[in-house]
């Protein structure tokens, strides 16, 4: 494991557990908003705002999801590291397919960007970053605060009129964002890094019993908080849309396959084929990016072939109470 230690980058740091062998996750650093307010310091403003992502990161994967349903592309520039992260950490490696160079400041490696920010940082080089071309400084590295940023603060710069944290489903929607993170989002890791059999039983208990309970909850429903696509679904599927292809077999979440459940399944196809969707999901960056760089989980570096999923396949989700924001509904 490594990370930035006053500025330093360090390799030499291991634990990825505590001493009961759970995985625990570091708090992230930047926590500055850009507001839609005159006398913000960070203002909504087409141009000056970049982001930092990985393909591969589910948690960077929400904010590209934002980025594209709300038509910030143009607003708002993207770079996108390599899948494959060695103990350089994060890199550019714009020969590859599918990544970029650092457009924005020339970097060889995501950390020079963080010590550009903070040349003392104490930290850990994470995706995704959302930078500020003007102050030249990265505004925030926490994924549900960048999502809620992008969805709430850019309307004035966004094509489309889309609001997926709507008045009136507000608290419902933090309520299931916080209560999907430990079982789920984070649920997957916890069982995938557990250090010892206590800890992967009580992240696979926990991951399976909710992901049961959501997949109730899904029957008579459209969208997690009932008839809008909100944020919270957002989060739930770049866990979901990763779960099959990676999570179920190199986290050993394998007490059931997403593609096994009678409404989670369909409710996944359906979000995929949200119109802007599809489009942010690399899954060949994402199978390279968890087989091959963590060697604790799968030393080998293999690629899981399988499975052969189809998340175009169709489903009768429309059938639900619920539809799409009207801006994001196909044209007839
Ligand atoms: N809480 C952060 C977590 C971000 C995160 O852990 N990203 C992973 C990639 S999936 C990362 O960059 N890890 C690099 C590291 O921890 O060194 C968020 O939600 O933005």
């Amino acid at each position: 494991m490594n990370k930035l230690v006053d500025g330093e980058w360090r390799t030499d740091i291991d634990e990825y557990t505590n001493e009961d062998g759970e995985f625990e996750r570091g708090e992230t650093t930047f926590r500055d908003r850009v507001e839609d307010d005159p006398d913000a310091r960070f203002q909504p403003e087409a141009g000056r705002y970049h982001l930092y992502v990985s393909y591969a990161c589910p948690w960077a994967h929400r904010t590209l999801l934002i980025r594209s349903l709300k038509g910030l592309e143009d607003a708002i520039s993207v770079d996108i590291v390599d899948p494959y992260r060695d103990d350089g950490g994060w890199q550019f490696t714009p020969e590859k397919e599918g990544c970029t160079p650092d457009t924005v400041n020339g970097s060889d490696y995501l950390r020079e960007v963080y010590q550009e920010a903070d040349p003392d940082a104490t930290c850990r080089v994470t995706v995704p970053v959302l930078w500020d071309k003007r102050e030249e400084t990265i505004v925030n590295n926490e994924s549900e605060e960048v999502l809620r940023m992008l969805d709430t603060e850019f309307d004035s710069v966004a094509e489309r009129d889309v609001d997926l944290y709507p008045e009136g489903y507000r608290e419902e929607v933090d309520a299931i964002i916080d209560d999907i993170y430990d079982p789920i989002n984070n649920g997957v890791y916890r069982a995938g890094f557990a250090g010892s059999q206590d800890a992967y039983d009580e992240a696979v208990d926990e991951l399976f019993a909710a992901l049961d309970h959501w997949d109730e909850v899904l029957a008579d429903q459209r969208y997690l908080a009932g008839d809008r696509l909100t944020e919270a679904d957002i989060c739930m599927f770049t866990t979901l849309v990763r779960f099959d292809e990676v999570y179920h077999t190199h986290f050993k979440c394998n007490v059931k396959a997403i593609h096994e459940y009678d409404n989670l399944w369909p409710y996944l196809r359906d979000l995929y084929q949200t119109p802007g969707v599809a489009e942010t999901v690399n899954m060949d960056h994402i199978k390279e990016h968890y087989y091959t760089t963590h060697p604790d989980v799968n030393p080998k570096r293999l690629i899981a072939r399988g499975p052969d999923l189809h998340f175009d396949g169709e489903h009768d989700r429309d059938e639900l109470p619920g539809s799409l924001p009207t801006e994001l509904l196909p044209l007839a």
